[in-house]
């Protein structure tokens, strides 16, 4: 069985990842790219569905792991009576085939180790062949092929559909396993040199790293999450994925399980506002890039959705092969959510072109035609009803914040008219935001409780409508606003931090319960700390960067009776949450920020 969703790691190459267990096993990696079929899936069954375990003999769980100073390459250390061994994990930054380094080193004494790789391609349901060559044991199945090259003097056999190895590692030694993936018609790739791609690896996201501007008191989770935000960025072509897993649960046993490797433009956006405020604008410009080729055409297409290189289907399917994260049912791979209307993402792009404008970043022509061209749909579509950001499965609605979001695209536009001088209807604009911000104060409260609700005439509450302050639409001292706040803290309250909406509403749409939503919890903090409640919103700031596991990373929701993290991992909303929240607190509090 899996491990517990904290229990894991990230190690990535820019065009995909993989997640290490604290026993040494990789539980979850897909090859070539994010969103492709995986090679291991242990993570939503178990080894029978892929893995590739190394660690000592004796089993169990490392002792200590820590990412090498400002990187992404993971060390795993076993303090075990017959001595100490490490096990440094990575994925060489691409110039070649991708490639997965595990090199065991001896740190003291001689460890007995074992290795035990099941590669299954195609989400665990195809069983390759393997076969040995001079320097290889190769797996190859339909279009893909990988090779584990087999370190000297380490002897690996065959046993029930693993590839076995039985080694000792004395002091000093250093063991280097490299598993290589391509396209099954090749030959076998090249020998690479693993302590050369260590270096040249550490050294990158070194270099990555000193461009972060911040230098506050939270320093090493921020640069974490930038850290991690930067390894869900598709390098060739600047899409952004939202997550590097499918199907992680939101609640454990439950159904709520869906595929994030993909670019939602709302994380995305959200993500690269992240990004540019950690000062990282290389990112930001390739983002550009992408969404100008993602979002060409007609803009009544404009998917809330895409693949990592602009695909527009993503057909959802059921696996119905695979048992589930602790039993949870279906496993879905592609997303449906392409079908949806979000109006919401027009606001998070617009918000984000503002954002890198601010930055310094051009306004190229065709950015200004692009942004001109989704101003003009959503004028005429504003006023729809829409699934809304939590991609709801229930009926169309009114939602308070894909209104409040057009808006926002409204505002943010017209200052960028205003800063950069260029052609706009400036008038057509300015009305619009009028029109939008008078619907929602006269639509988007309940005259009873003077706040507002999730959607139009409804009653509900949602985390989501704390943007009615962290976006600028309503000031932090408007009485709806400040009651809007205490309501959501406490009337979504989940064991200190919040759900996202009331679960079961029928706005949700879906059978089963979920978690306490981490990205909205640091939103709340961040209402907080607008409406001048700075202890509160420090104290919960605190709480939710506590949550994060031992090598700082956080999933999308977190369970406070069992005390464990839940749903797709780690996951990028929560990461830029936690950047956001850490720059606000330092807005407010120069001194500690
Ligand atoms: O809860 C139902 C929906 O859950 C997923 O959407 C969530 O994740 C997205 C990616 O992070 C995020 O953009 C969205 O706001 C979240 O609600 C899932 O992708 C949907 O298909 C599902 O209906």
């Amino acid at each position: 069985m899996a491990g517990r969703i904290e229990d894991y790691a990230l190690i990535g190459d820019l065009q995909t990842a993989a997640l290490v267990g604290k026993d040494g096993s990789v539980d979850w990696l897909c090859l070539p790219r994010f969103d492709s079929p995986s090679c291991f899936a242990g993570l939503l069954g178990d080894r029978r569905h892929g893995a590739w375990r190394i660690a000592p003999a004796t089993g169990g769980e490392c002792t200590r792991r820590r990412y090498l100073g400002d990187s992404l390459v993971l060390e795993s250390l076993w303090a075990t009576p017959d001595g100490t061994v490490r096990i440094i994990d990575f994925m060489p930054q691409r110039d070649r085939a991708p490639q997965l380094v595990r090199i065991v080193e001896g740190v003291s004494g001689t460890v007995p180790m074992r290795g035990e790789l099941r590669l299954r391609f195609n989400y665990g349901r195809v069983h390759p062949w393997v076969r040995r060559t001079e320097h290889h044991r190769v797996a190859v199945a339909g279009p893909d092929s990988a090779w584990l090259r087999v370190p000297t003097g380490v002897h690996t056999y065959g046993e029930d559909g693993t590839t076995a190895s039985d080694f000792t590692v004395s002091a000093g030694d250093q063991v280097p396993f490299v598993l290589t993936w391509q396209p099954s018609h090749l030959h076998a790739p090249p020998r690479a040199d693993s302590v050369q791609a260590l270096a040249s690896t550490l050294d990158g996201w070194e270099r990555w790293a000193s461009d972060c501007h911040y230098d506050g008191e939270w320093h090493r989770a921020v640069l974490r999450s930038l850290i991690t935000l930067k390894a869900l960025a598709y390098e060739p072509t600047g899409g952004i994925v939202a997550a590097p897993t499918a199907s992680l649960p939101e609640v454990l046993g439950g159904e709520r399980n869906w595929d994030y490797r993909f670019c939602w433009l709302r994380d995305s956006s959200l993500t690269l506002s992240a990004l540019l405020r950690g000062g990282f604008r290389e990112e930001a410009a390739a983002w550009r890039k992408w969404l100008l080729r993602a979002i060409a055409g007609d803009p009544g297409d404009l998917q809330a959705v895409y693949g990592v290189a602009g695909e527009r289907g993503l057909p959802e399917i059921e696996a119905d092969w695979l048992p589930g994260y602790d039993g949870s049912t279906p496993v879905r791979f592609g997303n449906v959510a392409v079908r949806q209307l979000q109006l919401d993402v027009y606001g998070e792009v617009v918000d984000t072109m503002h954002l890198a404008l601010q930055a310094g970043i051009p306004m190229e022509r065709q950015v200004w035609s692009l942004l001109r061209t989704l101003m003009a749909y959503l004028e005429k579509h504003w006023t729809e009803p829409d699934e809304g950001l939590w991609e709801v499965r229930g009926a169309r609605r009114h939602f308070v914040h894909s209104k409040v979001m057009a808006w926002v695209a409204a505002d943010r536009a017209l200052k960028m008219a205003e800063l950069t001088g260029l052609p706009a209807p400036v008038d057509r604009w300015r009305e619009m935001r009028d029109a939008v911000h008078a619907d929602v104060c006269e639509n988007g409260v309940d005259r009873r409780r003077g706040l507002f609700v999730q959607d139009y005439g409804g009653q509900d509450l949602d985390a989501a409508t704390l943007f009615v302050v962290k976006s600028g639409f309503l000031p932090p001292d408007d009485p709806r606003v400040v009651r809007t706040v205490d309501a959501v803290r406490t009337g979504l309250d989940h064991g200190g931090l919040i759900r996202r909406y009331s679960v079961g509403s029928p706005a949700d749409g879906l059978p089963g319960n979920e978690g306490a939503f981490l990205a909205c919890s640091f939103w709340l903090a961040d209402a907080l700390g607008a409406i001048g409640r700075t202890g509160e919103a420090r104290d919960l700031f605190v709480r939710l960067v506590s949550l994060g596991n031992d090598v700082g990373l956080l999933a999308e929701e977190w369970d406070p009776h069992s005390g464990r993290q839940l749903g797709n991992m780690p996951q990028a909303f929560s990461h830029v949450a936690l950047v956001n929240s850490a720059f606000e607190l330092a807005a407010r509090h120069p001194e500690q920020g």
